[in-house]
């Protein structure tokens, strides 16, 4: 591939970003602007008839009201809603009158906004943003936000790179758009010349592939790729990394897409009693992380006293404006007020800047990356995981100041999520100027990008997997992963009998792979329309989505024979990659088999049970798949069982959808237990 121009390339991802940013804000704001309070707590997305039980200074400074039901409208819990911790929120004045005019004020009426930092039955805790200090009286609503945050942050920083002038390509911004080479790396990682054949391994398990990855990634100058296949311990690989790059005096900023991602890194490095410091609003961050996180050391740390003094007096302010009646009290306190948030804001900046410079690695999220905290803050290496699920533009957050990174994911999983479909339309006439930019979309990643630029001597692949059993690994190990992956001793042979628990030997429970085939006709899909989307629930696109009654029928009795075998339903799992089918699926199961996970197959990427049923619902005579046909999709959907897999599936259909389908199928029909149901004996259970 040739090397890419930079401002092309940033006026190109600008234009994507823009595109994606539309279809998402037009997903929520057509609900809010055109939708009443009460449709939109209808929606799930506004709660009302709210009021303020407390209020006090949190985390960071920063206001929280705990809101209530309003014991006027009878008090108690709140009716059932989809505002979860983390979101953002609006909370606003509930007006008066007559309902039309109300509903016409409300949905105008301007409020502050605000993080949510807790949920219960009774009530919902909101952190306001600092910038807000008066809180409005009276009732009050609450309704959630679109959060554009990301958006602001990636468009920022591609406009930077757009901007970038030539003395500013720095040798590794060079490398990583192809206008140079890597510098080369040793083909004997361990020669004793580089200094690390007698590594000091903190954890001594490590296999050779995850020792060869790490010694590849501390040699490399500019870049390295950590190519993790389902189940190899990439994060594991980069704990160790990490340690021993901390070993070698060197500064961090280790970064995911998702807080998860992170926290799961904060979580395994946390042991180790490394000084870390975790950026990122502390109503995201895992109860576990907690302590690590900036917000809590501000306050827990010596530095943080002084701060804290300022908080005290804030307190005891804030507690005195909800005893005042009188307005223009009320107004001189909120002026006094002001001035000392100022103050602690400036204590606060001063303690947290000495955090964040006295700290060997620093954890946020991609976007958190580009928050005030980390400005003018220089690292040795940007370590990314989960890079093959963070668009580029979001990466470029914190490496347009690094001078290394090292990126850990597997680009044969599924990409980001992209909701606009404009995104891969392009012009013939653009695409002729430049071929390399225009076949660029946001679903490719950069670590897409960078193998293709410069092939496969920038990565190394980690090898055992320790989930799943043998034959569950045989065919994404054989199509994918170039036939490298090996199952670890201790997982290659475990089966559901073997469990720690009781489970009897059964057909289903001594064998690693199922196939049901219902090919013949009498198990067909269906289409769900609009109606249909509307009775499954909120938070479901069902669009054009399919289902299939008689295959979900099927697998309610696999759930039953594994379930009568002694398998426990929480270490069951059902995946399908249709939202209809989940639907029919949750109707069918969660009842009747209560700790049962049910999933679409994008929303389980990352995760593994004992046993998993893959429902690939599609059975028609023209052979459709749709969406079937990503296998990266399909690998999520085969990888992430540890001891059953067990694939329900019209082999007519499916295996003539694509050439890996086919394959797929075929390896089937040859190595799992293959079973043909009788679709008269599954009406009673549909
Ligand atoms: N060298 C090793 N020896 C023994 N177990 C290991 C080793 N490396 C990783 N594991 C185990 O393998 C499992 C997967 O590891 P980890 O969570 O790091 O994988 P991952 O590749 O990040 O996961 P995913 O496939 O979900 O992305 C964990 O239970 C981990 O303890």
């Amino acid at each position: 591939m040739p090397p890419t121009d930079i401002p092309t390339f940033a006026a190109s991802q600008l234009s994507l970003l823009d595109a994606e940013l539309r279809a998402e804000l037009s997903e929520t704001s057509a609900l809010a602007s055109q939708s009443s309070p009460t449709a939109l707590a209808r929606a799930g997305v506004a709660i009302l008839n709210l009021q303020i039980s407390s209020q006090r200074t949190g985390l960071g400074g920063k206001t929280v009201i705990d809101l209530e039901l309003d014991p006027a409208v009878g008090g108690g819990d709140i009716p059932e809603h989809g505002i979860r911790v983390g979101d953002i929120v609006g909370v606003q004045e509930q007006v008066g009158g007559s309902a039309k005019k109300r509903e016409k004020a409300e949905v105008k009426a301007k409020g502050v906004a605000g993080v949510v930092l807790k949920v219960t039955s009774a009530g919902v805790a909101v952190a306001l943003d600092r910038e807000e200090v008066e809180v409005p009286a009276g009732k009050l609503w609450l309704i959630k936000l679109a959060n554009d945050v990301t958006y602001k942050r990636m468009t920022q920083t591609m406009t930077r790179l757009q901007n970038f002038k030539e003395a500013e390509y720095t040798p590794f911004v060079r490398v990583l758009f192809g206008l140079s080479f890597p510098s080369p790396v040793p083909q004997n990682l361990s020669d004793p010349e580089h200094g690390l054949d007698n590594i000091a391994w903190i954890d001594p398990s490590l296999n050779d592939s995850q020792k060869d990855a790490i010694r590849f990634a501390l040699l490399s100058k500019e870049m390295a790729l950590i190519h993790g296949p389902p189940g190899t311990g990439k994060t594991h690989t980069l704990i160790e990394l990490v340690l021993q790059m901390l070993k070698q005096n060197l500064r961090l900023l280790v970064c995911g897409p998702s807080n998860i991602a992170v926290d799961n890194i904060v979580e395994r490095l946390a042991p180790h009693r490394v000084p870390i410091v975790r950026l990122g609003h502390p109503a995201r961050l895992l109860p576990s992380v907690l302590n690590h996180s900036l917000d809590v050391l501000t306050r827990t740390s010596d530095a943080g006293a002084l701060v804290q003094d300022v908080r005290k007096e804030m307190d005891e302010k804030q507690a005195s404006i909800r005893k005042t009646r009188n307005g223009r009290e009320r107004r001189a306190i909120y002026g006094e007020l002001k001035e000392l948030r100022k103050e602690y804001r400036e204590r606060e900046r001063g303690c947290v800047d000495n955090l964040v410079r006295g700290s060997k690695v620093v954890l946020a999220t991609l976007h958190g990356a580009g928050g005030f905290h980390l400005k003018n803050q220089e690292f040795d290496v940007v370590i990314i995981d989960e890079a093959s699920q963070a668009l580029e533009a979001q990466c470029w957050v914190p490496l347009l100041a690094a001078k290394k990174v090292v990126l850990a994911g597997d680009h044969l999983q599924l990409p980001p999520t992209i909701k606009s479909l404009n995104s891969k339309a392009k012009s013939s006439k653009e695409a002729k100027e430049d071929e390399v930019v225009e076949n660029m979309t946001l679903e490719t990643t950069l670590f897409d990008r960078l193998l293709a630029l410069h092939g496969p001597s920038i990565k190394r692949i980690l090898t055992t997997q320790y989930r799943m059993h043998e034959n569950i690994m045989a065919f994404p190990s054989k199509e994918l992963y170039e036939g490298k992956l090996v199952a670890a001793d201790a997982v290659k042979a475990r089966l559901l009998k073997d469990l720690p628990y009781k489970v009897k030997d059964t057909e289903d429970s001594r064998e690693p792979v199922v196939f049901w085939d219902t090919q013949g006709g009498d198990f067909p899909e269906k289409t769900e329309d609009e109606e249909f989307g509307k009775k499954a629930g909120k938070g479901m696109s069902l669009g054009e989505s399919k289902s299939n009654e008689l295959e979900a029928a099927l697998v309610k009795l696999h759930v039953r024979n594994l379930v009568d075998a002694g398998v426990r339903a929480e270490d069951i799992a059902v995946v399908t990659p249709y939202n209809a089918q989940l639907a029919v699926l949750s109707q069918l199961l969660k009842e009747a088999f209560p700790g049962i996970e049910l999933g679409s197959v994008d929303g389980f990427q990352g995760r593994e049970k004992e046993a998993v049923i893959v429902s690939l619902v599609r059975s028609n005579p023209e052979h459709e798949v749709g969406f079937l046909g990503e296998k990266r999709r399909l690998n999520v959907a085969m990888t992430r069982p540890k001891r059953h897999l067990c694939v329900i599936g019209d082999s007519e259909t499916v295996g003539r959808g694509s050439s890996f389908l086919k394959r797929w199928t075929a390896f089937l029909e040859e190595t799992a237990d293959l079973r043909y149901p009788n679709a008269s004996d599954l009406q009673d259970l549909a």
